[in-house]
């Protein structure tokens, strides 16, 4: 190989002085360097998801799981393919997507490498092939734990939001759906709810479509009301189904195991069942009567001490609860209230949830019923 064939743009004229490497040995090394270059990435992502197994669930089986697999991809990274390394020569370093300088919360954040380590291992798995197929055979089966530990992880993180989660909005049909939505997601709203039982399914896919990314840009939970079918169409992080839905175990099947499940309850029978069915949250109501759900007789206050006493799993109490009440609701047991009304008719909605998450969060009682404290 002549100099003049070595000269290269990407190192500023620098002559890069090579080995009289022959065709087959200069493709042989660009494999090498995109082996090389894979392995990294995919050992880097697992690394960050790592720390949030560690450091923010606290989950060491989870942790020790992403350390296995990097450990495994460290088997595999030769020194051979180490020496390709050609960092100021690579142009890709400088390549980012402006995305990546921001994420909007660690859900985010979280998926984006699980999709850098699965890209990794997907590249890894194909040119493997010409380099050691058992190596390819191996990043595939890594690429199928990759994405199983996606969907535990992504899982858990919706669980933890729930639990955080105090105040929960339930929308209702009108012309600034979304901006109140985000007002009160300003507020520091966590969980949401889309409810429109009259439109047209087309407006409800583009709505809750819409609100579904907009919770998300704020690292909010988004479930949609009755509509399993619509939930799955727009990737919802769960459904809410009043007695009159779907039995929970369909549910839970069609959804998978790692999407929430709600169930409305009115009473302690409702509610012992829900649990053994397996929803993930109850609501407990309605709690006054409420126009939002006309000819639903209220359970009155005593339901929700039964909650506060008996309820195994997170519970919102719900029904004509608004900033004047929310303080005897909570004195009778009450840590998480959902909403229609007072968010969707407030005029300063942030304000409200502000309001509401104040009083919910300054005023919280030990949760005695709940298995999982
Ligand atoms: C949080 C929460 N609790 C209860 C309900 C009511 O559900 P359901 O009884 O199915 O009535 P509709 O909302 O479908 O009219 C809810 N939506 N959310
Ligand atoms: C949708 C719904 N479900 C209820 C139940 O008890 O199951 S009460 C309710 C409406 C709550 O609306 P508002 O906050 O406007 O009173
Ligand atoms: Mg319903």
């Amino acid at each position: 190989m002549k100099e003049a064939d070595c000269y290269d743009e990407s190192t500023n004229g620098v002559v890069v002085m090579v080995e009289p490497y022959s065709q087959t040995e200069q493709i042989q090394q660009v494999v090498y360097r995109i082996l090389d270059a894979n392995l990294d990435r995919a050992r880097e992502g697992l690394r960050i998801i790592e720390e949030w197994c560690r450091f923010g669930l606290n989950n060491a089986q989870l942790a020790a799981q992403c350390k296995k697999e990097r450990q495994e991809i460290a088997h595999w990274h030769t020194a051979e393919l180490r020496a390709a390394r050609n960092t100021p020569g690579d142009p890709g370093t400088d390549l980012t997507h402006p995305q990546e300088e921001q994420r909007t919360s660690i859900k985010s954040l979280l998926q984006a490498n699980f999709c850098r380590v699965q890209e990794a291992l997907r590249v890894l798995e194909e040119y493997s092939k010409l380099y050691n197929p058992n190596m390819g055979k191996a990043c595939k089966q890594m690429r199928y734990r990759i994405y199983t530990l996606e969907s535990t992880l992504m899982g858990r993180h919706r669980q933890q939001l729930l639990l955080r989660s105090r105040l929960y909005l339930v929308t209702s049909p009108g012309d600034r759906l979304v901006e109140t939505v985000e007002a009160a997601l300003k507020g520091g709203l966590t969980l949401v709810q889309y409810r429109d039982k009259t439109a047209d399914d087309t407006v409800r896919l583009q709505q809750a479509k819409k609100l579904r990314q907009l919770c998300h840009d704020y690292g909010a939970i988004f479930l949609v009301n009755d509509r399993l079918d619509l939930a799955l169409a727009v990737d919802a992080d769960g459904v809410h189904l009043g007695q009159q839905d779907l039995p929970i175990a369909i549910a839970r099947e069609l959804l998978g195991p790692h999407r929430l499940i709600g169930r409305s309850t009115t009473k302690a029978a409702e509610m012992q069942a829900a649990i053994a069915e397996g929803a993930d949250y109850v609501g407990v109501g309605p709690v006054y009567e409420t126009p939002t759900k006309e000819g639903k007789a209220a359970t009155g206050l005593e339901y929700v001490r039964y909650a506060a006493k008996n309820c195994s799993i997170p519970w919102f109490a719900i029904g004509g609860i608004d900033p004047n009440n929310v303080n005897e609701v909570i004195d009778a047991g009450a840590n998480r209230v959902a909403v229609v009304r007072s968010l969707m008719q407030a005029e300063q909605p942030t304000l409200v949830t502000q309001f509401f998450l104040s009083q919910l969060i300054s005023r919280m009682k030990p949760e005695l019923g709940m298995s999982y404290v």
